[in-house]
């Protein structure tokens, strides 16, 4: 976060903190550091607006936008349609997102206050069909003059926005906080952990680590069950329906830019455990986080708990670094979410409430001149 004034919304992008899971880690009797990367505190929201704001400033670089002229149009699970509209208004580019059914209504509201034309396309449709979010934008843009898809699924600058600005943030992070007795620490990127959609995210930091940091960094990716991005295939089982509810991350297809040959080991996730690892995000280390950050956290735990983990990452010092990709204000009408907020067991204070609110109130007592008086005139403090 910069305390500079910026020329605008996009200077806000990146930069985020990143945050000790320390009653987390204490919580599943982990002795490692496990650290958040903390990406809803950017601009759009998310990091996928790294990502946007990397391929718009490159096409722009290239001559392939004219502004007032050029029609951005993307497939998206909805956050690099946040960041590329973001970066689009400030810019002047008319912007079209193809958006997925599935996604919230949160994500469609913020892509039209930003200025965006909305399709949403059928979630079953495979990535290749022309009805699929991909197949929509693709018939689109050999329509619409000046239409240009960046194509986060196959643009470079996807994970090279990763390579050059998360990875090198989450690596100056641990290399700037000491050591101590009470905090002890590698000083390295020992493990990270990231869900995958494009996979730009996971395949940019792992290149950022292992190359410029720590060759020897564990790179753990998260799949959802249902999709198919995870190795070895076995893995990836039988997709029945092949549906979860978890936003952003999982695929039918393989993008180009995911490169699993920088990921070391997979481990997949179901929809009730990334949401009840976003609750525990939440009343415990008070993160306002997305669904996939759940999957990421529950990956995180699960693979911390293997064998593998327990040997090379869960010992004191070690620092596993955990990707939180977005934050639960994209998902506020998501029934998961409201299930989490509003079906809490109750507690011992909202009994106490009750109990108190049903006294039956004496109005003398409380609404008599005399008695609003001693509320609003407090007494001198004795000491
Ligand atoms: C909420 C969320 N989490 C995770 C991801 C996965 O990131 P990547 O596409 O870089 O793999 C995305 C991508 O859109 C996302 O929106």
């Amino acid at each position: 976060m910069s305390t500079q004034i910026l020329d605008n919304a996009l200077g806000g992008v990146g930069h985020t903190p990143l945050i000790r899971l320390d009653k987390i880690a204490q919580a599943n009797g982990l002795r490692c550091n496990l650290l958040g990367k903390v990406e809803f505190m950017s601009a759009g929201g998310s990091v996928k607006d790294r990502i946007a704001k990397a391929m718009v400033e490159a096409a722009e670089r290239d001559g392939k936008l004219i502004p007032g002229k050029s029609v951005v149009i993307e497939p998206t699970s909805g956050n690099t349609g946040i960041g590329l509209a973001m970066a689009c208004a400030i810019k002047g580019y008319s912007v079209i997102i193809t958006l997925p059914n599935k996604m919230s209504l949160e994500k469609e509201a913020l892509l039209r206050a930003l200025g965006a034309e909305v399709v949403r396309t059928p979630t079953e449709a495979s990535w290749d069909s022309p009805d699929s979010h991909i197949g929509v934008a693709n018939r689109l843009q050999r329509e619409i003059p000046h239409g240009i898809i960046l194509d986060q699924y196959r643009n470079v600058n996807n994970p090279l926005a990763h390579e050059f600005t998360t990875g090198p943030e989450i690596i100056e992070a641990v290399t700037s906080t000491p050591s101590t007795t009470s905090k002890p620490s590698s000083e390295k990127v020992d493990v990270i952990i990231a869900g995958a959609g494009t996979g730009g995210t996971i395949t940019g930091l792992s290149r950022a680590i292992k190359k410029k940091h720590n060759p020897d960094c564990i790179v753990v990716a998260i799949d959802p069950k249902g999709s198919i991005l995870a190795q070895p295939e076995s893995l990836n089982g039988v997709v029945d329906d092949g549906q979860y509810v978890v936003e952003g991350i999982g695929y039918d297809f393989i993008p180009d830019v995911l490169d699993r040959s920088d990921v070391n080991t997979w481990i997949k996730t179901v929809d009730d455990e990334s949401f009840s690892a976003v609750q525990q995000l939440m009343k415990t280390e008070g993160l306002l986080v997305g669904g996939s950050s759940g999957s990421a956290l529950a990956g995180a735990l699960r693979w911390l708990k293997t064998e593998e983990g327990q040997v090379v990452a869960n010992t004191p010092g070690k620092n596993v670094v955990v990707l939180l990709a977005d934050g639960i204000r994209n998902y506020m009408s998501k029934s998961w979410f409201l299930k989490i907020a509003m079906e809490q067991e109750p507690s011992p204070l909202a009994a106490t409430i009750t109990q108190l609110l049903s006294r039956k109130e004496n109005p003398k007592e409380t609404h008599t001149p005399e008695a609003l008086a001693t509320i609003r005139t407090p007494t001198p403090a004795s000491h």
